[in-house]
């Protein structure tokens, strides 16, 4: 299992570790690895031009000794003051070995004051540092830029000339390596206001931070390296956390000696109606291809219809709004919602579902009808929604941006408000439950953003619930081998990249499992 933490638990665990080692000793260790780092990043060190972004902080100070290193090595190292403050024994041991600097102050006074106004737009002193010629150059001709303008002592968005800094190494075609987090990123949430440093590789220390993980954070980090400075025993229990391989496969129903379909678990579908069949057949194929013991699938005619013929393995019944799942036969988890309709026959066979006593997964349309009745969510027995941030925005009443731009804080919030298990979609997909750490999934791919994928996905959960797993290891388990297996059919053996259709997906699910299953 991997772990992540807030920069206050960072923090914390610093103070203690440094209390024990003489002054210095952890900044060393920072700067050695992400010396070591930029010097794998590149193709050859002796030559190449290295820009420093140099913050006020620590973290500017990280990186100054990193360039220090690089410069002995041969590399050309230029770095830009930035902060109304340098680090002076990074700066100190730079000039010694022959690093240049190049101080904004003299081109932006007015921008430059630590308490400047955050600013996006290049204008006045922005304006100015942008077409700065030196400036200009040294970005543009960059063939490393090390972004050490703040790190975890940076809160809300970048103030100038931090953000037009930002903004100028996107532009640049050098490898744009951050200092343990990248600048503007929120470390403990993912969350971005504002401008940010959009990084190829981040070299972060001591432990992984959330907000690496979490988008948007996550895709401004780009490749992660983690530099061990002996943080480990001083850290506390994570609150976010992240399932390795191995994890998932200890953790999903096993087909033992003694197995029959009905230990193996059975799990019941209500999807799809007369109109709408697809989401059916696809949530089915979910369940079906994961390892389900028996799928008993219920709904209108023409749903059922389309189920038996793609997949003659599933239990079919035709069931009517009035008589709901009664006479459908026993599971042990149901699966409600995609495409089932949100009128109110479609919220009457909802509650038939919900008012059993087994776990019930609530996806899509169940989701829309749990928005306009929230009462449907009172229940005894436990409860796993998986709605996308718009779904869960019309849930809370957010609007979606707000769920995208603070997914940790959201999916922590839903399930609090509606004592629910929730897993998040989307390009992170995260699952939280009250009481415990947030897992956060990192097989997914952005192929996977096509439509059904999300179907076929409520199909695993529902199989892995019917197994016996609890709503948290079932969404969590879920969400890898979904991601896993999208990645393998957009990848191929190849390896290369193609698009995938959703049952594509289910499809590759056996295949998926097996690379698991194989190393346990
Ligand atoms: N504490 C430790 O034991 C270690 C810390 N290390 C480094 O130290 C960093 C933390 O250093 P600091 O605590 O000095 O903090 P930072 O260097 O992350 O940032 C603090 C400075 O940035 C300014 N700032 C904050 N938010 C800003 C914003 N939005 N726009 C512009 N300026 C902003 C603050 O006014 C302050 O001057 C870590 O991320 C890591 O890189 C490493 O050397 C490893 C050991
Ligand atoms: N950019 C992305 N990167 C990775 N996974 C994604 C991305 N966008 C969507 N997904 C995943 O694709 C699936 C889409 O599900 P959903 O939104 O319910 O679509 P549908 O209703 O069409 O099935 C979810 O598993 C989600 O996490
Ligand atoms: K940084």
């Amino acid at each position: 299992m991997l772990t992540a933490y807030t920069s206050d638990e960072i923090r914390a665990a610093e103070q203690v570790l440094m209390a024990r080692l003489p002054g210095g000793t952890l900044m060393r260790r920072a700067a050695t690895g992400l010396a070591v780092a930029c010097v794998k990043a590149l193709p050859r060190v002796y030559g190449s031009r290295v820009v420093l972004l140099i913050g006020s902080g620590d973290n500017g100070g990280d990186a100054l000794y990193a360039g220090a290193a690089l410069a002995r090595r041969g590399a050309r190292v230029h770095a830009i003051l930035a902060g109304a403050r340098t680090h002076e024994g990074g700066l100190a041991e730079l000039r010694r070995v022959g690093g240049r600097t190049y101080d904004l102050r003299g081109i932006s006074d007015p921008a430059r004051t630590e308490g400047a106004k955050a600013g996006t737009s290049a204008s006045g002193p922005a304006k100015a540092l942008e077409t700065d010629p030196m400036l200009v150059n040294l970005i543009g001709g960059a063939d490393v830029i090390v972004d050490g303008l703040v790190g975890i002592g940076g809160t809300g968005a970048l103030r100038e000339p931090y953000a037009t800094l930002a903004r100028m190494s996107a532009g640049s075609p050098g490898i744009v390596v951050a200092v343990d987090v990248p600048s503007g990123v929120d470390a403990s949430t993912g969350e971005v206001e504002g401008e940010a440093v959009r990084a190829h590789l981040t070299v972060t220390f001591g432990a992984v931070k959330a907000g690496l993980l979490i988008d948007p954070g996550a895709s401004h980090a780009g490749t992660l390296r983690q530099v061990d400075i002996g943080l480990g025993p001083f850290l506390p229990a994570p609150g976010v956390v992240t399932l390795t391989g191995p994890d998932v496969a200890e953790r999903m129903p096993r087909a033992e000696p003694e197995s029959n379909k009905y230990r193996r678990g059975v799990v019941g579908v209500v999807a799809g109606s007369d109109r709408f069949t697809g989401a059916a057949v696809l949530a089915v194929g979910g369940a079906v291809r994961a390892g389900a013991g028996l799928v008993r699938f219920a709904s209108a005619a023409e749903a059922v219809q389309q189920v038996r013929a793609k997949w003659p393995e599933a239990v079919t019944k035709i069931i009517t709004p009035e008589e709901g799942v009664r006479e459908v036969g026993r599971v042990q988890a149901w699966v409600l919602g995609p495409g089932m309709g949100t009128d109110d026959d479609a919220h009457a066979l909802a509650r038939s579902v919900l008012d059993s006593d087994v776990p019930v997964l609530v996806d899509a349309d169940g989701l829309t009808l749990a928005t306009r009745d929230r009462s449907l969510l009172r229940r005894s027995a436990p409860t796993l929604i998986t709605p996308h941030a718009g779904e869960l925005g019309r849930l809370l009443g957010v609007p979606v941006e707000e769920i995208e731009e603070r997914r940790l804080h959201h999916a922590r919030l839903a399930a609090a408000e509606l004592g629910v298990t929730v897993l998040l979609k989307g390009s992170t997909t995260l699952v939280a439950e009250e009481g415990r750490p947030v897992r956060v999934n990192l097989t997914g791919t952005p192929w996977l953003a096509t439509g059904g994928t999300g179907d076929v996905l409520a199909g695993i959960a529902g199989a892995f619930l019917a197994g016996g797993l609890s709503c948290y290891e079932a969404a969590s388990c879920a969400a890898f081998v979904h991601g896993l297996a999208a990645r393998m059919a957009a990848g191929g053996p190849e390896g290369g990249q193609a698009p995938i259709a959703a049952l594509d997906v289910a499809l590759e699910l056996p295949s998926a499992i097996r690379t698991l299953t194989a190393s346990r």
